[in-house]
């Protein structure tokens, strides 16, 4: 059976009459990438900050790392890195000068010298060891959420929790931390992360939670999610001939590629039969749901969610279904 790092039952907090978590059963396995998806003001860093002990639910139940939250949230923020809502730091002090504190303030033990050491690896994880002694308050924004990712590796920690760790980061900087992300995990660090990027949570995340005003809408596994759309995605230099000879299966075309309805026999017999009547192929695949459509089918086209996850860079791609012009 699988081991679960976080698991949450009808956790709620209120704020006056609203819910800004509402009734929340979350499940995040151990060794998991999870996304936590919502647009602004769904909830999510409400959520977080209730994860870590920051903010008591009004009901309901944490369990973080095996242990009750927030009761006993003190013997699990040591295997915690975590990063909420834009960190903080102080802004005349230099980035090594700032870890360094944090290092001390932390439990971590160790010579002086070990200590420099692993504020010093840190840095270069996050790319900021050649960011020599500036002062944090020159950093760009980027350079601050990299500085506190790295406040969150000090600990080498079992689980990190981040909130909108991309915030601010140019699409360079997104690619390196979703790669420093996806190494961490593969050494075994689950990560919990929230955002309102669909497209990135589709890029970086095994699993995925969706949260629509402060509701856990959907929680599986983005393979089983993305699950086959029934159709077909053909690429060929010759499209005309394609359409021709395919005739009433073509679902939609675009440029060089169309979507068609699956035949028996499935992609090799399709590829058979265009090849058998002259028809190039660049390409076969099988269409998938993208993660935008299952959104978008749950909380309905004018949803918050779905409305933001278009706004936010979910690009029109036809080996998703649900490609719309
Ligand atoms: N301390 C607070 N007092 C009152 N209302 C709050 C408080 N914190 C959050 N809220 C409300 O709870 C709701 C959820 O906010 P939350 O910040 O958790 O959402 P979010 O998804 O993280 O959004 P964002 O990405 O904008 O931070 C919002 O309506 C917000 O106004």
């Amino acid at each position: 059976m699988t081991r679960l790092v976080i698991e949450t039952r009808g956790l709620t907090k209120r704020y006056g009459g609203r819910a800004a978590v509402d009734d929340v059963d979350l499940h995040v396995a151990e060794g998991a990438r999870y996304g936590f998806l919502g647009p602004n003001g769904s909830g999510k860093t409400t959520m977080v900050r209730m994860l870590l002990g920051l903010v008591y639910a009004t009901r309901g139940e944490i369990s973080v790392l095996g242990r009750p939250v927030p009761s006993r949230v003190a013997e699990v923020l040591p295997e915690i890195g975590a990063m909420v809502e834009g960190p903080a730091a102080y802004p005349h002090l230099s980035g090594r000068a700032n870890l360094a504190l944090l290092d001390a303030s932390g439990p971590r033990r160790g010579r002086a010298g070990r200590r420099r050491e692993r504020v010093e690896e840190v840095l270069e994880r996050v790319g900021l060891g050649a960011v020599d002694r500036r002062p944090v308050r020159t950093y760009s924004l980027g350079m601050r959420q990299r500085l506190g990712l790295a406040g969150a590796l000090l600990n080498r920690p079992r689980l990190l929790v981040l909130d909108e760790p991309t915030n601010g980061l140019d699409p360079h900087g997104i690619r390196e931390v979703r790669d420093l992300l996806v190494t961490l995990n593969a050494a075994g660090t689950t990560v919990f992360l929230s955002s309102h990027l669909l497209a990135e949570i589709e890029a970086l995340c095994t699993d995925v939670g969706v949260v629509d005003r402060g509701r856990l809408v959907l929680e599986d596994a983005l393979d089983a999610v993305r699950g086959p759309t029934g159709r077909l995605v053909v690429r060929t230099p010759d499209p005309e001939a394609a359409a021709r000879v395919l005739g009433r299966a073509v679902a939609e075309r675009h440029g060089d590629t169309l979507v068609v309805d699956a035949a028996p026999g499935g992609p090799p017999a399709l590829a058979r039969h265009l090849v058998e009547h002259g028809v190039p192929l660049d390409g076969l695949a099988e269409q998938r749901r993208s993660l935008e459509d299952v959104v978008v089918a749950l909380t309905g086209p004018g949803s918050d969610t779905a409305r933001g996850a278009r706004r936010n860079g979910a690009r029109p791609d036809p080996t998703s279904g649900g490609i719309r012009r």
